[in-house]
């Protein structure tokens, strides 16, 4: 039972990749859109390369925190819970987190958490592989996901911790990342303000979020827990 960082070695058994601001956020909110499921990438051009392969499907992701051109999403949960996709599936690629995901060679499940999901997180894996060693990997080095792999922990482990912590622990993730934010470029800020709100919606979403391996991605399924 461990919470890593992305320069750890992923061991197998359960893995819960966590990305709070904003990836897992977005994906959230795009299953409570009506999305099929969601091919992860690991990079912008693997995410162009699924396109090629399946036309069908709509991108989604950023490179630092901004929509590329060529995408028809960028990785906002604000801009996801208006966009049409009910039915739709997506391709996602982003800095952090679908990179995480594809991190996990062999484990006996993969899960994307947020704190928009996190009990449901729990209760899925305590559901489906109670008693087995657990990993959860932050994708990210500022306190949100720390904050909310802390909160799984608990959780997985019988106590019942408080949200209000957890919300503190995004905020502070927040004002990490808009410190950062103040010494780029003012195009290249992203404004996270529209979608702190999603990212602090504890518990908004009643689904895991379940990984299934495929040979150069990993596509999330929703399953209510
Ligand atoms: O889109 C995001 O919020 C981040 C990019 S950055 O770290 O803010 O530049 O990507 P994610 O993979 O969602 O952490």
């Amino acid at each position: 039972m461990s919470i890593v960082g992305m320069d750890a070695e992923i061991s197998s058994g359960v893995v819960v990749v966590v990305d709070v601001i904003r990836a897992f956020t977005t994906a959230a909110v795009a299953f409570e859109r009506g999305v099929r499921d969601i091919a992860c990438a690991a990079s912008l051009d693997l995410g162009r390369e699924l396109r090629r392969r399946y036309p069908d499907r709509l991108l989604a992701g950023e490179s630092r925190g901004l929509k590329p051109v060529d995408y028809d999403f960028g990785n906002s949960p604000f801009e996801m819970s208006m966009a049409q996709v009910d039915g739709k599936r997506l391709i996602q690629a982003t800095s952090n987190g679908t990179v995480g995901l594809g991190r996990c060679l062999e484990p006996t499940a993969l899960l994307a958490a947020s704190a928009r999901n996190v009990s449901a997180t729990a209760r899925w894996v305590r559901a489906n592989h109670g008693g087995e060693p657990w990993t959860i990997l932050c994708t990210g080095r500022t306190e949100e996901d720390w904050a909310c792999a802390r909160h799984l922990s608990d959780l997985l482990q019988g106590v019942e911790p408080e949200r209000e912590r957890l919300v503190a622990g995004v905020m502070d993730g927040v004002a990490e990342r808009s410190r950062s934010f103040a010494h780029r470029p003012v195009a290249d800020r992203v404004d996270l303000s529209v979608d702190l709100p999603f990212c602090c919606d504890v518990d908004r979403s009643a689904f895991a979020m379940v990984g299934e391996i495929r040979d150069d991605h990993v596509v999330l399924t929703k399953v209510p827990a």
